[in-house]
């Protein structure tokens, strides 16, 4: 038996730190959506009591460091499953770079065993166990539109932002989730994001407002350190877009344009001094689930 599962990108709308916690992670809120750029996660039975991982793309760990394969093992262990597996993921996106590239393919990977062991998980319980592989992975596992809360894992499910173009480019640096937060001082961030505000332009289909509401107080962190993604994201509004905000703890910058002429416009703009740039369409009502 073989299943595919699709592995979706997600951007952050909003992000919002509350403060730091004892436990050492940051409590925060925002608005995570899911965009049209994904890996292909295969996954086949194999006839040895094995998780086997390759990909096509050389840049990633394919031993125990993979959270695909952190994935299976977590559900065979927690599920008793004795039968092996053997995991191709074909990466389309871009790794550390804020797009929970990493997150995602370790939901996929929950959603795919849970079909191929017919082990009956429900989305909840996929979700809870996607907490224990990461902050993001709880909001992989369902897609969507949501406004998360926590450590990201607390989730309020909302409704698909307008359709729209993304623009996303990720400069050539790798930036570390751990260090950016690290570096954040949570009691002296400058400008909150209103995420209420956002959540409400969503609801309303304010195409103008949301733009106009995007924030994310991980960028003073990551723009002080990396001064390219702020030319990024300088460029990309000199280019035209409705609205730029970096996604997660970067580097990938994205602009958001109601045209698809502009979103060319800006994708052709961008490629000239950067090698990672996709155009696609925010995934919305039908297709948001990754
Ligand atoms: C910033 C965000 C925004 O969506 O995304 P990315 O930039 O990673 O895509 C997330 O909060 C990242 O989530 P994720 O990448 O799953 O983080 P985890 O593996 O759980 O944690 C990595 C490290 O980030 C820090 N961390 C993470 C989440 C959080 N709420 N507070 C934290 O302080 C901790 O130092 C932790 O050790
Ligand atoms: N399946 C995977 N795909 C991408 N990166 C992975 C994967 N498994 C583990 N990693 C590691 O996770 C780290 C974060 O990758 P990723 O999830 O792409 O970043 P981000 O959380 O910033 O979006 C990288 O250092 C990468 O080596």
């Amino acid at each position: 038996m073989r299943v595919m599962e699709k592995a979706s990108a997600k951007i952050n709308l909003t992000l919002d730190v509350l403060h730091k916690r004892p436990d050492g992670y940051h409590e925060v809120e925002m608005i995570m959506t899911m965009v049209d750029l994904a890996d292909r996660i295969e996954m086949k039975e194999l006839d040895r009591d094995a998780i086997i991982i390759s990909s096509q793309a050389g840049y990633i760990p394919l031993d125990e460091k993979n959270l695909a394969f952190q994935a299976a093992r977590l559900i065979k262990d927690r599920y008793d499953v004795k039968q092996g597996v053997y995991i191709h993921l074909d990466k389309k996106i871009p790794v550390a770079a804020g797009l929970a590239g990493g997150s995602s393919d370790a939901a996929a990977t929950l959603r795919g065993l849970n079909r191929l062991w017919r082990l009956g998980i429900t989305d909840g319980e996929l979700r809870t166990l996607g907490a224990e592989l990461g902050s993001d992975v709880p909001f992989c596992v369902t897609g969507g539109t949501a406004i998360a809360r926590g450590r990201g894992e607390k989730l309020e499910f909302i409704d698909s932002p307008p359709q729209c173009w993304v623009v996303l480019a990720k400069p050539p640096i790798n930036v570390s989730t751990a260090d950016v937060y690290g570096k954040l001082n949570a009691s002296r961030i400058a400008k909150h994001p209103d995420t209420a505000a956002v959540a409400e332009a969503i609801r309303s289909k304010d195409y103008h407002s949301l733009c106009d509401g995007l924030g994310n107080v991980l960028e003073e962190v990551t723009l002080s350190l990396y001064p390219e993604v702020r030319q990024l994201k300088n460029c990309m509004e000199r280019l035209g877009a409705d609205g730029v905000l970096m996604s997660g703890s970067g580097p990938t910058v994205f602009a958001l344009c109601s045209k698809e002429k502009k979103a060319q416009r800006i994708y052709n703009g961008l490629r000239g001094f950067c090698k990672e740039v996709y155009a696609v369409r925010m995934l919305t009502g039908e297709h948001a689930a990754p």
